[in-house]
């Protein structure tokens, strides 16, 4: 069948010269929004102050280069009353649950927006249309590394949500050490590795938590660094523990930045309820039984737990793990308050960490994970 003429206005020379200001206008327009819309994420989601940044910048040189275009001319043309796309429109376009999914779809738009200007652009003025295509190149780096960031956190937060058994490490006589006891444990199912050792100085420290990254992500595990902020952002490590006597949350997370883990102590209702209004990503409760690898005055045990249960029911509760002298033959407590996570260290002996964790794990899986909505994810 032959396809019907175009008609006959749309071949006037007028018409022509109105249609590509219309479709000059509609893309400035397009790819301006969607550098916007990446922009806020950045900025409000991953408190990125450098991507922020670039992409502020990449959106003003944007607005010097539409400056070349005949301002007045593609006003004249926009005619949204009479734009056939304004009805028309896609299922995916109404699906967005994730700001991950909102800087796909603005990348996608700016992308395809700036090359329409280029391309369109040739036939009003090839230094815009050469400008653009500067630009065009730039967006592609910066919403891909956009989007990694995104995927990149929301993957380890998805790991966190799914994580039921964390372990401390305590002192390594040596970096080699440290990373076979980290390979032990990641064979014997553990979700999340914890360096905490005071023993050594911060240079050691800083080497170990290095490595100690480098062979968690290997092993498939989470690394945390326990008290040190510092260490946690220098050394690339998925985050921090600290405790009511550290750094506050809000400070930490001005270190860590967004994308990384916090992990805050709590041994009273009154500090959870803090931790939930704070950034803290999960929780460690206790202590809940005597052990021996810390001594304490006091022990608010399974009762702490039940009360953190019973506010788990809020969606921006942290993950929460029991902690203190949990071991195969009482976790069975943790349980029946309703915990499924714990954190552990004297229960994994070296060279027995599959038996201890396969039956502690045994039990903790009977429990069901709640699982908060990540905004990024
Ligand atoms: C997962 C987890 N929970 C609690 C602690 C204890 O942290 P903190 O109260 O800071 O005590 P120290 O570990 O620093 O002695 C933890 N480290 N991890
Ligand atoms: C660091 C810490 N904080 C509360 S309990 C504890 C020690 C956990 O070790 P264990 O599981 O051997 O009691
Ligand atoms: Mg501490």
């Amino acid at each position: 069948m032959t396809q019907p003429p175009f008609p006959d206005h749309a071949t006037s020379p007028g018409h022509r010269r109105q249609a590509i200001m219309r479709i000059l206008d509609a893309n400035a327009n397009r790819a301006a929004e969607g550098l916007r819309a990446m922009e806020e994420t950045a900025r409000f989601v991953l408190d990125a102050s450098s991507m922020t940044q670039q992409l502020k910048s990449l959106r003003h040189d944007f607005a010097s280069a539409l400056l070349r275009l005949p301002r007045s001319e593609c006003l004249a043309a926009r005619d949204s009353g009479q734009d056939v796309g304004t009805t028309v429109s896609t299922e995916s376009e109404q699906q967005r649950t994730t700001a991950t999914q909102i800087v796909a779809a603005a990348a996608g738009r700016t992308q395809q927006a700036m090359r329409c200007l280029e391309e369109y652009g040739k036939i009003v003025d090839v230094t815009f249309a050469g400008e653009i295509e500067q630009l065009r190149y730039r967006c592609y780096d910066v919403c891909a590394r956009l989007e990694q960031v995104c995927l990149g956190g929301s993957d380890r937060f998805h790991r966190l949500q799914q994580a039921r058994l964390y372990a401390l490490v305590d002192a390594c006589a040596s970096e080699a050490a440290m990373i076979q006891r980290m390979v032990s444990l990641a064979d014997a199912g553990v979700d999340i590795i914890q360096l905490r050792d005071s023993n050594v100085d911060d240079r050691t420290l800083f080497t170990r938590a290095v490595a100690g990254a480098n062979a968690a992500k290997d092993l498939g595990v989470l690394w945390i660094i326990n008290d040190r902020a510092d260490i946690a952002a220098a050394s690339g490590a998925d985050g921090v523990h600290v405790g009511q006597d550290e750094l506050p949350v809000a400070q930490v997370r001005r270190i860590v930045g967004a994308d990384a883990i916090i992990g805050l102590s709590t041994h009273d209702i009154d500090q959870v309820h803090d931790a939930i209004a704070s950034t803290a990503d999960y929780i460690g409760c206790g202590p809940v039984f005597p052990g021996n690898t810390k001594k304490f005055d006091a022990y608010p045990g399974c009762d702490l737990l039940r009360q953190v249960t019973d506010v788990s029911c809020d969606p921006l509760t942290p993950v929460a793990f029991a902690i203190g002298g949990i071991i195969p033959s009482n976790v069975s407590e943790v349980v029946a308050a309703g915990f499924g996570r714990v954190a552990v260290t004297g229960a994994l002996c070296v060279g027995s960490e599959s038996q201890a964790a396969g039956e502690l794990l045994a039990q903790l899986r009977s429990v069901t994970l709640s699982s908060s909505e990540e905004l990024v994810s």
